[in-house]
Parts: C-alpha cells; sequence; structure tokens
C-alpha cells in the first residue's frame, strides 16, 4: 500500500474506487466497505481510502472528542491489512474544514484520485458543516462521471457495528464483545520508548509505549501477549495510565513481559489485550506498589495459561 499526505498522481487507467471516512479502529464495517471497493475495483483497479488525521471531531473540540482506537500509524497498517492499495491521509486544519460538499468532490475525488466509483457509510456526511449526504454525492457523482453507492451497517449480535461500540466494550473491558465487532483482537501498536529505569529496580522492565495521541478507552492494568514485528507473541502484565504512585506523567502505556530479558528500546511492539485487571492505583510507598506488582504477575499468568496467543 502507498500513502500520501498530499494529492496522489491521478490514477493509471483502470478503475479508482474509493471510500472516504475516519477508520477509528477499522472495524468490520469498515472493512465491509474495503471488501465491496475490491469487489467493484477488481485485481486490475485500485482501492483508495481518504481519511483524516487528525481526526474532525478531535480538531474542532480536542476536550470532548471520544478516546481513539488506534494512531494514525497503526491505521495504515490496518488499513493495508485489509486490502486497500492507496491511502491518502488529508491533513484536518481550518481549510479542510471550510472546503464544501461540491469543492471536497471536485478537489479530492475528481482532480486528485480520478475515483471512478465510491462506497461509503449508510450515514456518511462530508463538507463543511457536513452540509454533503448520500443524495448530495449521488448528484455530483452524476455530474463528473462517477458511480456512488451506501452500504448497510453491518450488524453483530444485533448490534450495530461502530467505533464506539469498539471504545464501550474496550472501556468496560469486554474484549470478546470488542474483537466480535473488530473482526480480531484489539491491540495497540507502538515504539517502545525510554522511560526513568525505575522499572527494572522494582524487578519490572516495562517496555514504554505512547498510547494513541487523543487517549485510549483503555485504563488499568491487564494481562497482555505482546510482540516485536516478527517476533512469537509472548505472556505479560502491563499497565496503562499515569503513574501516581511513582510522581505521575503523561499516559503510558507500560508492558512487563514474563520470562523474557533483552533491548526492546526503538522497536514496535503490538500488544493484544486479553483481560482487566485492576484500576491503576496510588501507593504508600514502592514496596507496596513491587507487591501489588507481583499479585497482578500471578493473576495474569493464571488468566493467561487459558489464553492461546494465536488468532
Ligand atoms: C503490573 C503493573 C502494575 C502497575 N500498577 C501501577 C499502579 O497501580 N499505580 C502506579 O502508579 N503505577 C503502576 N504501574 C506503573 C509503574 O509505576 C511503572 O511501570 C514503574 O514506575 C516503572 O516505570 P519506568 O518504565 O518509567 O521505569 C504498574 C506497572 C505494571 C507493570
Ligand atoms: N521482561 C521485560 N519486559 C519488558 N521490557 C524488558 C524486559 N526485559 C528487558 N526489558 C528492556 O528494559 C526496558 C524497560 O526497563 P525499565 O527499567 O522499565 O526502563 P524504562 O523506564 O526506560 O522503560 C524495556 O524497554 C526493554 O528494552
Amino acid at each position: 500500500m502507498r500513502f500520501f499526505r498530499d494529492p496522489p498522481d491521478p490514477g493509471p487507467d483502470g478503475p479508482t474506487v474509493v471510500t472516504i471516512g475516519n477508520f477509528d479502529g477499522v472495524h468490520l464495517g469498515h472493512q465491509a466497505l474495503i471488501r465491496r471497493c475490491r469487489q467493484v475495483a477488481g485485481e486490475s483497479g485500485r482501492v483508495a481510502v481518504v481519511t483524516f488525521e487528525p481526526l474532525p471531531r478531535a480538531w474542532f473540540s480536542p476536550d470532548t472528542a471520544p478516546p481513539r482506537l488506534a494512531g494514525p500509524a497503526q491505521k495504515l497498517a490496518l488499513l493495508q491489512s485489509a486490502g486497500v492499495d492507496l491511502a491518502w491521509v488529508m491533513r484536518f486544519n481550518g481549510r479542510s474544514a471550510a472546503l464544501g460538499a461540491d469543492d471536497f468532490v471536485t478537489r479530492v475525488l475528481v482532480q486528485g484520485l480520478a475515483a471512478t466509483h465510491v462506497v461509503i457509510g449508510h450515514d456518511f456526511r462530508f463538507g463543511c458543516g457536513r452540509e454533503g449526504d448520500f443524495d448530495r454525492l449521488r448528484e455530483l457523482g452524476r455530474a463528473h462521471g462517477f458511480g456512488v453507492e451506501a452500504l448497510a451497517p453491518v450488524q453483530v449480535d444485533g448490534q450495530t457495528v461502530s467505533s464506539t461500540v469498539v471504545r464501550a466494550a474496550l472501556t468496560a473491558g469486554r474484549f470478546d464483545q470488542a474483537a466480535a465487532a473488530l473482526g480480531r483482537r484489539y491491540t495497540l501498536c507502538g515504539r517502545v520508548i525510554r522511560g526513568r529505569q525505575l522499572g527494572r529496580k522494582l524487578g519490572y522492565p516495562t517496555a514504554n509505549v505512547r498510547p494513541p495521541r487523543g487517549g485510549s478507552p483503555l485504563a488499568g492494568i491487564y494481562a497482555v501477549h505482546a510482540r516485536v514485528a516478527g517476533g512469537p507473541w509472548r505472556p505479560g502484565v502491563a499497565s496503562l495510565g499515569h503513574r501516581p504512585a511513582v510522581g505521575g506523567g503523561e499516559a503510558l502505556l507500560e508492558v512487563h513481559l514474563f520470562d523474557f530479558d533483552g533491548d526492546l528500546y526503538g522497536q514496535r511492539l503490538e500488544t493484544r489485550f486479553v483481560e482487566w485487571i485492576r484500576e491503576e492505583r496510588n501507593f504508600d510507598d514502592l514496596a507496596a506498589l513491587t507487591a501489588q506488582m507481583n499479585n497482578d504477575e500471578d493473576r495474569a499468568r493464571a488468566i493467561l495459561a487459558a489464553a492461546t496467543p494465536e488468532d
């Protein structure tokens, strides 16, 4: 998959089938859009996604926007595994927010991508003030010569799949429900950064990864499996939070891998969440924190003994 921040070159001669949206989490609904694009494009055509960063809601109101399921880099990786050929990540800012529905279609779909067909979700809106809807897009498609279709929402267990549903399931620790809507177990990916090097002194070295900017729906201590790219899944215990017991700081995902010793700095770590264990807490001293971490490890080992790391 290729990705662009600016308009890509106009396409080759074959069909270019486009879908548009936030794609937070790339859940089953998103995957259905991409699959339909592939059906229309055929093997020789290309499937293109137009997506926005930051997400429009986070740009308009960062304080009230919902947490994110995946950051920009993980979103691209998920789009690629869903079968997208080309992703155009448009910077969302004052200028893109002011683009009217007609201009959006002309600049993005016609001039930018030479779209031959566009597939959208049932409730898709576009352009300044969300003025554009399916009917408007279809009219514009007729004028510019591309087809337009809307897909019905994907249902799982009687519920419409959406990023909101996945966020709520994750916050409640219902990982099976989240997995049913995602079509995969929930994971967070990111590069391992340096911390204060306190973990190894406590006997719990932790690989630290920044959760998506804008916050994560997860919080607390979890039993996890984690792996570096190409490596095996390893069992572990992780904390996602602000670490009040050691003075606090930016939210971090901290992953301690069991029975492992190695340098993970700079590597991309993928963490798969299996079960929530408890909330993060403050402690009177480091001995109390370490005693609790021992309990967490025992609990996580017991949970993971019954869970297979494979899909
Ligand atoms: C299993 C586990 C449980 C944790 N629980 C808490 C907690 O309840 N409160 C807290 O402030 N920090 C908690 N932490 C975070 C530790 O304080 C942190 O990993 C430690 O200070 C090492 O930080 P460092 O990676 O910057 O060296 C936990 C970490 C792990 C791995
Ligand atoms: N079992 C392990 N689990 C996680 N990280 C480990 C483990 N063993 C060694 N490490 C390495 O140690 C680092 C974490 O040690 P720590 O003292 O917590 O330092 P930091 O504060 O920089 O995270 C990890 O980033 C990784 O490179």
